[in-house]
């Protein structure tokens, strides 16, 4: 296993560890005692040990679980691209992607407001809790002032009209847990900052499984020179960031694309196959899934960097064989942050060495009258 060295090969950029503000305490992210449900996993349970419980956010998931892994390398239609929701927001114009500026009114509600208590997915509900959620929630801690304004300099405005968007709306609409709020910039904004050292000046992103745009919309905000794709198949998270993106004024630098990594990277013949510089990904599976869905949405030499809990060296010590055989390199432990926010966030960071080539997952046997063997109810 790869030992870190952050100062090592840090990658240059305008994100990049500032020079000696002091430490600030942040609550560890991605603790063991919060396992909500999360789609990414296959069973939709959260007792699943590999999964590492990764799942600060989403208070409520109501949709249906994810299907399996299908890496889906042929132009043809995933086989789970029945995705979890069948909708796609309102007034998008491309199936694939939800360009911001397609929504004509951004239907978020103003800061406060419960427009609707019906809690129709995409629409404004109230929170599970019924309590209506305070924009004052979303404020800066003083004692993190120091770091927000060293990590997101000029835009560090920007980042707290985010931060709102989250403790109002983003609870509202399910997607954070109210129990979130107070620690919304050091457990996430702050955490999910810190990894633009590790990307350089100008890169192309794409960041897996964003939910409400983490890490990815923290990455656009913090530095503008990238190009972010956000990958999220859920109906409502989708709806969200493009409202998000439209409102924070991001439309330029990132964009958003609703469907499944694999699909994502497998291209259809009404469009390419989506590739970039780096790939974040925080709280969506297991290392060895995440190199099946991420490596091919890596140009050869991009890296995948996932943000870990405090599973990460066990992780890399399971899974590391898995990721060579997907054409990824050793991968390493990243410290992300030092003498900024503490403690610092854990990044698996995997080069994609080479370029292999994953076959699609056989399908079920079929008789030759068509009929599946094993009878109907081997599928259920
Ligand atoms: C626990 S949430 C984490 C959201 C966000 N990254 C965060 O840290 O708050 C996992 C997200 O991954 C998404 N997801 C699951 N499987 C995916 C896949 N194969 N491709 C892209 N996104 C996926 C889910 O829809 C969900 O929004």
């Amino acid at each position: 296993m790869a030992s870190d060295d952050p100062t090592a090969d840090a990658v240059t950029g305008p994100g990049g560890t500032p020079p000696g503000p002091p430490a600030v305490r942040a609550d560890p992210i991605f603790s063991d005692e919060e396992h909500p449900a999360d789609p990414a996993h296959p069973t939709g349970t959260v007792a699943d040990p590999d999964f590492s419980g990764e799942s600060p956010v989403d208070a409520r998931e109501v949709e249906p679980a994810a299907a399996p892994v299908t890496p889906a390398f042929s132009g043809e239609p995933s086989a789970v691209a029945e995705p979890v929701e069948s909708d796609v927001p309102a007034g998008a114009a491309d199936p694939f992607f939800a360009e911001p500026d397609a929504v004509a009114e951004p239907a978020f509600a103003e800061p406060g407001a419960v427009a609707d208590p019906s809690g129709v997915d995409g629409g404004v509900a109230v929170p599970a809790t019924g309590a209506v959620p305070d924009p004052a929630d979303a404020s800066l801690p003083p004692e993190l002032a120091e770091a927000a304004r060293s990590l997101f300099g000029d835009r560090l405005d920007l980042a707290a009209a985010y931060a709102e968007l989250l403790a109002t709306e983003g609870v509202v609409r399910g997607l954070i847990g109210p129990r979130e709020t107070p620690r919304l910039w050091d457990r996430h904004l702050l955490n999910c900052a810190v990894v633009a050292e590790r990307i350089p000046e100008g890169a192309s992103v794409i960041d897996v499984g964003s939910g409400a745009g983490l890490p990815g919309l923290v990455l656009a905000i913090a530095r503008p020179d990238l190009s972010v794709t956000l990958v999220e198949p859920l109906a409502r998270r989708v709806s969200f960031l493009v409202e998000a993106i439209q409102r924070l004024g991001l439309t330029k630098s990132v964009r958003v694309f609703r469907g499944r990594a694999e699909e994502a990277a497998a291209g259809s013949k009404d469009r390419d196959p989506l590739s970039a510089d780096i790939v974040t990904a925080r709280a969506v599976a297991p290392l060895d899934r995440l190199a099946t869905w991420c490596l091919p949405l890596l140009a050869p030499g991009g890296r995948l960097l996932a943000l870990k809990g405090a599973s990460a060296a066990e992780e890399i010590t399971a899974h590391a064989e898995a990721v060579g055989r997907l054409g990824g390199g050793e991968p390493a432990l990243r410290q992300c942050g030092i003498g900024v926010i503490e403690p610092a966030a854990t990044v698996v960071e995997v080069v994609r060495e080479r370029v292999v080539n994953q076959r699609k997952p056989k399908g079920p046997k079929r008789s030759r009258g068509g009929r599946r063997r094993g009878g109907r109810n081997r599928d259920r």
